[in-house]
């Protein structure tokens, strides 16, 4: 069997590990899903021995199931959900459950960070200090549960914890740390002025490393737990969106990432610390050294259609519902739908919108209901687009991937609505094949990223925008931008309402 390394890439419900050998080739992948727990409205909790039973679950099952050879595995890197919160104390054990990225509890302090730092804040980290980070999140438990604050000896991310597990090395990646907003994008260190000025103790930030560093061999402990061997290195590994991009050759800017999971997002590749989209985006290392990616996060993508298919065609095959809207015109007969349905995060950081269909009229059949959800999605990805459009327009191509992306008529609306050439790749893995690629760097089988991604990285469909859609499309995005405004108000009471009732 040939030499490989491993790509871990620990979800939000699953965590999928892929073996893939030198010529970029999966030989292999297991797959095992945890739990989420959500114990109040806006809570979203784990437990981090989960992450680690599960990635040795699907370990040993590549060793014993798909026979790899232990000692073939050269290298292992990761990909993690980003932003949640692990606190452990003097002895290393974790104190309290992860809060993940999409717990909102921490709406209090996210105001109070902008109300005692403002600008500053976005001048030094790049971003707004959203609920889903990381920083509003650790004040929440400074304020609501100070005796875990006080034992707190470090802070780590989801994959982070996994690594510390695998090795006995506690450290952060850069593209992961600037998703706390605690780093400090311009010096690349984490920020003192943060920690003094919300008197967060240096202690808990571990040290920065880069994603294709050496973090070190797998320790005894784990080797006898998984199967692995103690000879096998450990990388750096990055958040997840930093490596779905690396793993879809997002490796220079004029290729502009489109992801459509169950949340959906719009990522650009960023040669330049000082770009700065004043908090309207968010801004983060990239896994590629010294690069940056920039992205906006529709956070219901693929859940509204998930979310539509389950409330209104439930035993309907996924596919036969999608291709359902071939039946229905561009514009969806007048049919529009804002995909608001959990609050926004880009390009309206509001937690208390929410979504809607706009213009039902008698003559709608559920085929155009169906495609004002396609439709709806990709105006949300078209104005963060618009973004980059104000800015420097400088990219030519979007490369679709996500389960939503597997869709022709989707693509398809994407390149007229994004009026830009989409592609697919022929390999669609998501961030676990962006894990992989740094640990085949970092092994020195590859020069950098760029060159692994030219053995890794295979493009396969090429959608052209179609000139008439494309006018009709401008036209409905006007109508769509109109939603937002109109809606905000009216959606904040029905939240509140539901609050109190
Ligand atoms: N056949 C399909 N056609 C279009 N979209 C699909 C199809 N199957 C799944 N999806 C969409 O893909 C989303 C899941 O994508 P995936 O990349 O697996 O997400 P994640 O890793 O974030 O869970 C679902 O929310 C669903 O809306
Ligand atoms: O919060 C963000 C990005 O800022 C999310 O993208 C998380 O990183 C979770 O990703 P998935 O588990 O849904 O892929």
């Amino acid at each position: 069997m040939d030499n490989c390394v491993l790509g871990i890439d620990l979800g939000t419900s699953a965590v999928k590990v892929s073996a893939v050998n030198q010529s970029g080739k999966i030989i292999a992948q297991e797959k095992m899903d945890f739990p989420i727990q959500q114990p109040h409205p806006g809570y979203a909790e784990q437990n981090p021995e989960d992450w680690v039973n599960a990635t040795t679950v699907a370990i040993v099952r590549l060793i014993l199931s798909d026979k790899l050879n232990p000692k073939q595995i050269k290298g292992v890197s990761y990909s993690g959900q980003m932003h949640g919160l692990v606190l452990l104390d003097k002895d290393n054990q974790v104190l309290r459950p992860a809060m993940l990225w999409n717990d909102t509890r921490s709406s209090k302090q996210r105001y109070e960070i902008m109300d005692r730092m403002g600008e500053r804040f976005v001048e030094i980290t790049h971003n707004q200090p959203l609920e889903g980070f990381t920083l509003p999140k650790l004040l929440w438990v400074k304020e609501n549960e100070p005796e875990v604050f006080a034992k707190a000896q470090t802070m780590l991310l989801p994959k982070d914890y996994l690594r510390f597990k695998m090795t006995g090395n506690l450290a952060i990646d850069y593209s992961d740390a600037t998703g706390t907003v605690m780093l400090d994008v311009k010096k690349q260190e984490w920020s003192q002025e943060i920690l003094d000025t919300f008197e967060i103790p240096a202690r808990l930030c571990p040290p920065l490393i880069k994603s294709i560093e050496n973090s070190g061999r797998i320790n005894q402990w784990y080797a006898d737990y998984s199967g692995l061997t103690t000879e096998t290195l450990t990388f750096g590994g990055g958040a997840d969106n930093a490596c779905g991009a690396v793993g879809a050759g997002i490796t220079s800017s004029n290729k502009v990432l489109s992801s459509i999971g169950t949340s959906g997002v719009i990522l650009k590749y960023e040669a330049d610390k000082n770009t700065n989209y004043q908090g309207d985006l968010q801004y983060e290392d990239h896994a590629i050294p010294n690069a940056f990616y920039s992205m906006g996060v529709t956070l219901a993508a693929g859940f509204s259609l998930s979310w539509f298919k389950q409330t209104f065609a439930k035993n309907e095959d996924f596919n036969e519902m999608v291709n359902s809207a071939t039946k229905s015109p561009i514009g969806a007969n007048g049919l529009m739908f804002a995909p608001y349905i959990v609050g926004e995060r880009a390009p309206y950081a509001d937690a208390d919108i929410r979504g809607s269909f706009i213009g039902i009229d008698s003559i709608h059949k559920r085929s155009d209901f169906v495609r004002a959800v396609l439709e709806g999605i990709i105006f949300s990805f078209e104005d963060i687009l618009e973004k980059y459009r104000e800015k420097d327009n400088d990219f030519d191509t979007i490369v679709a991937i996500g389960g939503g992306a597997k869709n022709k008529l989707w693509q398809q609306i994407q390149a007229d609505i994004f009026n830009v050439k989409v592609v697919t790749l022929e390999n669609e893995q998501g961030p676990g094949l962006g894990a992989a690629m740094l640990a085949a760097v970092g092994l020195g089988w590859f020069k950098d990223l760029q060159e692994c991604a030219k053995s890794f990285v295979n493009f396969k469909d090429v959608l052209l925008p179609h000139k008439d859609n494309v006018a009709k499309y401008k036209k409905l995005h006007k109508i769509y931008q109109k939603i937002y405004p109109a809606t905000k108000e009216i959606t904040h009471s029905l939240v509140e309402y539901r609050r109190e009732n």
